[in-house]
């Protein structure tokens, strides 16, 4: 999994993609572009329906590209005029169910990409690939035998297996428990990690993206509106929708805070502190504890309801009226609509 020079190994640059429909074509992407380096992690994030899955099918050549074009390791694979077969791409895809095949072994599905290895070889291949999601001792099992999470590991060893230039996951965690997930995540960014592989996820699941990716886009209506690191995403959204769909947090009118009319001003749960001396007031309408910390809904004098870390102020008895100030430094802000 080299590449020749330093550029990105994989661009998606301005890409349409969209699916014939009566009056024409029905465009699900459009003008979305992105980068990844070789060896990062890239996840696309976005409400049901949004058009991940359709990036995914677009960059593995199962769906044309109607415009704008996609470069592998500085290669064109496809544009509007032409496109590389999937077989060629170097692009292995885990799908969203695993598509084990239910009649062949653990050894079998990991060994499927590999046929046209000889023999030995590719039974090295297939051991080595075990070893390293921890499935050693499954080879002669079949998938139904396994858990959800097994199953997911030998789908990951079959999409490694014949060493793709990048590796496409779609949901990868759908299929398992909550707990579970949570766990996975961080086993299944190890074992990438451990392997160098390049690799774009695709997720509704904000957690998910921030515990897997170095990068996420986060997705709306086939567009993506940033593609940046997490920390950013939280810190620094480009765009309403972001500010909205990345936190907690709401968005409310600059004078409820004492700022300039003209804003509209991102209150996440740290952005308001509890302060007797503080010239913001406030109404709790409701607290609760999620370990570690107290955060409570607060009634504004605008009306506008905020979530506030209440850790530090005590009573958090509903209807108590609370004195609060803004944190120090730079706040995320809006020109209001
Ligand atoms: N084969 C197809 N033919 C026609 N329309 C399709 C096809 N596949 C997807 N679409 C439409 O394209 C849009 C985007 O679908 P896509 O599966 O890419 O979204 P998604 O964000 O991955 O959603 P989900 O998380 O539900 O899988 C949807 O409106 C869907 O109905």
């Amino acid at each position: 999994m080299t590449t020749q020079d330093d550029g990105p190994l994989l661009e998606l640059e301005r890409i349409r993609v969209g699916y014939p429909a009566p009056g024409g074509l029905h465009v699900v992407v459009d003008e979305l572009s992105l980068a990844l380096r070789q060896g990062e992690i890239g996840c696309l994030l976005g409400a049901s329906g949004c058009g991940k899955t359709t990036v995914l099918r677009a960059i593995a050549g199962f769906e044309p590209v109607r415009a704008g074009r996609i470069l592998l390791q500085g290669a064109v694979v496809a544009d509007a005029g032409s496109a590389v077969p999937p077989e060629r791409r170097r692009v292995g895809m885990m799908f969203q169910d695993y598509a084990l095949f239910p009649h062949l072994t653990v050894a079998g599905n990991v060994g499927f990409g590999l046929r046209r290895l000889p023999r030995p070889a590719r039974e090295a291949r297939v051991a080595a690939m075990l070893e390293l999601v921890g499935l050693g001792g499954s080879a002669a099992d079949y998938p139904h035998e396994l858990s959800g999470g097994q199953q997911q590991r030998v789908a990951l060893a079959r999409a490694l297996a014949p060493e793709p230039a990048l590796l496409l996951l779609d949901e990868p965690f759908s299929n398992l428990d909550v707990d579970t997930r949570g766990r996975l995540a961080h086993e299944l960014r190890a074992l990438l990690r451990s392997t160098g592989a390049t690799a774009l996820l695709v997720s509704h699941d904000q957690s998910e993206a921030f515990a897997m990716a170095d990068r996420i886009g986060v997705m709306e209506q086939g567009r993506i509106l940033q593609w940046d690191s997490a920390e950013a995403l939280y810190r620094r959204p480009a765009h309403r929708f972001v500010a909205d769909f990345i936190g907690r947090g709401a968005l409310v009118p600059g004078p409820a805070v004492g700022l300039d009319a003209e804003l509209e001003v991102l209150l996440r749960p740290e952005c308001l502190l509890h302060d007797p001396e503080g010239p913001i007031r406030g109404v709790l309408v409701e607290a609760g504890f999620r370990g570690p910390r107290h955060f409570g809904s607060v009634r504004l004098e605008s009306g506008d309801v905020v979530e506030v870390d209440l850790s530090e102020a005590v009573p958090r008895q509903p209807g108590t009226t609370l004195a609060l100030r803004l944190v120090e430094g730079p706040l995320v802000a809006f020109p209001r609509r």
